[in-house]
């Protein structure tokens, strides 16, 4: 690293820094006024010292009582007003700081929220989350103190400097030649503390995300299934360790540097009664009263400079958490809305999608995941996507509301590209159920009105009605009210599956897509959840990652997908006829036809009847 480089980076991120502060122009115009005045009043009372030594306690025929008690009352009225002043200073800049770090989260949490699903799949949680709480936590006492603390010293200092001199020249001299070795010293200082700052703030980062993977409840079940606890334990434990062992260097730099300044801080005073000493003994006339005035604002002048030293360390740490932040936010949308986009018309009966000869391929993939993929959906038609495993079909269903954006070809919606569509006009468009069922360790009323926030109690009750989950939720002591956890409180898995097909029927978008699950639900769940996503598929066009026989078998047509190639395309029958692929994967998942569904406790058959296989402890219930 040069010198130049970090220096370069401070000036930009200072310019970065600075208009977070515009909004606020006329509350930081008064705590600079009010800072001038309390920095400025301080140097009052040790002038004052001049005058009460020589003036009125040291004279020829006593004190001068009268001009004592003045001069006395003054010095005591001076701190009561300057502490008043203080604290209204103190609250102000609290405020504009506070106003500033919520200004900052804000447009943080709002930036991350426009990112494409590409950033969130390469950026791992913990990560993103240790940005927004770790590294904005950690800028905030800068924000909040460091400018106001800055101004407050250099006023003091000047102050205190102007006033020295006015005191004796000489002595002033004498205290300053110190100075520019403090200087000095906190560059040194604070480019170390800087650095290691940054690799502490990675090490905070690198064990969220560790404990946010390993601790979750998906994380705890792979560790124990595969009885990697220790594994895990000795990761976190190293990465721990490393963690300590920056926390002590951060400290320890600051340390030794403030021992060093303590030292300076204890012997320039003593430089100053000697140089005194020397001024009286060649004849220049230094009083009692200005060698006391002078040892006073003295300290005036090196409790400054510490102040300012311990910020600049602070700042040049925290700079290190402001480049971390701005990385975040000078992170380019990849989709965002077209200048000109449009929303979609809002016709009830419209619905059509076309995806034509599309390509796509995923950043940093060594081929394209599609390869000119071209079918149809009509209204209200059910388009069945089947193929084998990593054929295609989810990155095909995730271009369709735009979580991507097509590398060729295009995707249409009645008509229209859908990178000319408004993001949120596609949304409402459009209904997703994906496999796996997410819910927010919220109520089960607040989970299903997330598909049409503002909905009704009514509406939500419709919809679980229509979802088959009502009377399940009825039953729970707390009703709607039933929160649902992470873990997914009293919930099986066929229900957490009915509870997000609920949210998508109060979404009631025209087009759905339907990413079957291929999670393992007993019998009796699964036939549940059939109902609810029969009721759901409706007359909506429905775009179906199609596992169940039903489904494939209903559907008006099946692109069956190999390749990123749509490879056969038809009707269950035709297909059948043509003896190609889709046929072979009917033979192998579905026994040429009898089997509708497979459980783990026995098959779903296409007649509706259950064939059970012998009882296995423990799998049936929540699945
Ligand atoms: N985020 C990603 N980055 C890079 N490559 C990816 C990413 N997601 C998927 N792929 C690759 O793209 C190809 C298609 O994957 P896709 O998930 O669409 O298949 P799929 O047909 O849905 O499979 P499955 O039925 O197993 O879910 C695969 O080769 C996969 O490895």
């Amino acid at each position: 690293m040069t010198t130049a480089g970090p220096a370069r980076l401070n000036r930009d991120i200072g310019r970065r820094i600075v208009p977070l502060f515009r909004p606020y122009r006329v509350q930081v115009a008064v705590v600079v006024g009010l800072i001038m005045v309390t920095s400025t009043i301080g140097i009052i009372n040790p002038l004052l010292i001049e005058a009460v030594f020589n003036k009125a306690l040291f004279v020829p025929g006593g004190p001068n009582i009268r001009l004592l008690v003045i001069l006395v009352t003054i010095m005591a009225i001076v701190p009561i007003v300057n502490g008043a002043i203080g604290i209204l200073q103190t609250y102000q800049t609290t405020r504009v700081g506070q106003l500033v770090m919520r200004d900052l989260r804000d447009r943080l949490y709002s930036h991350l929220q426009t990112l494409s699903l590409a950033f969130f799949t390469g950026t791992k949680t913990g990560e993103i989350q240790s940005r927004l709480a770790n590294d904005v936590g950690g800028v905030q006492s800068v924000v909040t103190t460091a400018a106001s603390t800055i101004l407050a010293n250099i006023v003091i200092f000047a102050s205190t400097v102007v006033a020295m001199i006015i005191l004796s020249w000489q002595l002033t001299i004498v205290a300053l030649v110190t100075v520019p070795v403090f200087f000095w010293l906190t560059r040194l200082v604070g480019e170390r503390r800087r650095r290691v700052a940054r690799s502490t703030q990675e090490s905070l980062a690198a064990m969220s995300a560790l404990s946010e993977e390993t601790l979750s409840v998906s994380g705890v079940l792979l560790a124990k299934v595969f009885g990697n606890q220790a594994r895990d334990t000795a990761r976190y434990h190293e990465e721990n360790q490393r963690q300590a062992g920056l926390q002590v260097r951060q400290q320890m730099i600051g340390q030794g540097f403030f021992t060093i300044v303590q030292v300076f801080l204890s012997i320039t005073p003593a430089a100053v009664y000697l140089v005194a000493g020397l001024l009286l003994t060649r004849g220049t006339g230094i009083s009692a009263g200005t060698v006391v005035a002078f040892t006073t604002l003295q300290t005036r002048l090196y409790f400054p400079i510490g102040q300012l030293l311990q910020v600049s360390v602070e700042l040049r740490s925290s700079l290190a958490l402001f480049d971390r932040i701005f990385e975040y936010l000078d992170v380019v949308p990849d989709i965002v809305d077209a200048p000109d986009a449009v929303d979609l018309p809002a016709i009830g009966s419209g619905g059509r999608v076309a995806v034509r000869e599309v390509f796509f391929h995923y950043p940093g993939a060594p081929q394209d995941a599609l390869k000119g993929i071209s079918f149809e959906a009509d209204p209200g038609q059910l388009v069945a996507l089947v193929g084998p495993s990593g054929a295609g079909k989810t990155t095909i269903s995730y271009l369709i509301p735009r979580l991507y954006d097509v590398t060729g070809g295009s995707v249409r919606i009645d008509g229209a590209d859908v990178r000319d569509v408004r993001q949120s006009s596609l949304a409402a468009a459009i209904g997703f159920v994906t496999q796996e069922s997410y819910l927010f360790h919220d109520s089960i009323l607040a989970n299903i009105q997330y598909g049409r926030p503002g909905a009704s109690r009514a509406d939500v009750e419709q919809a679980a009605r229509e979802a088959y989950i009502h009377d399940r939720i009825m039953e729970f002591p707390d009703g709607y009210d039933t929160i649902v956890g992470e873990r997914g409180y009293r919930l099986s898995g066929g229900e957490k599956q009915r509870l997000a097909i609920a949210r998508v029927l109060l979404h009631d978008p025209r087009i759905l897509i339907l990413d079957e699950a291929t999670s393992a639900l007993d019998t009796a769940s699964e036939r549940e959840v059939q109902k609810a996503l029969d009721s759901l598929m409706g007359s909506r066009t429905t775009i179906a990652i199609a596992h169940r026989l039903s489904t494939i078998v209903n559907a008006d047509v099946i692109n069956v997908i190999d390749g990123g190639r749509v490879v056969e395309s038809g009707t269950h029958r035709s297909l059948l006829r043509d003896g190609g692929l889709y046929s072979s994967l009917y033979q192998e998942q579905f026994d040429g036809g009898k089997v509708q569904w497979r459980c783990p406790d026995g098959d779903v058959m296409a007649d509706g009847t259950v064939r059970h296989r012998q009882p296995q402890a423990g799998i049936t219930g929540a699945g």
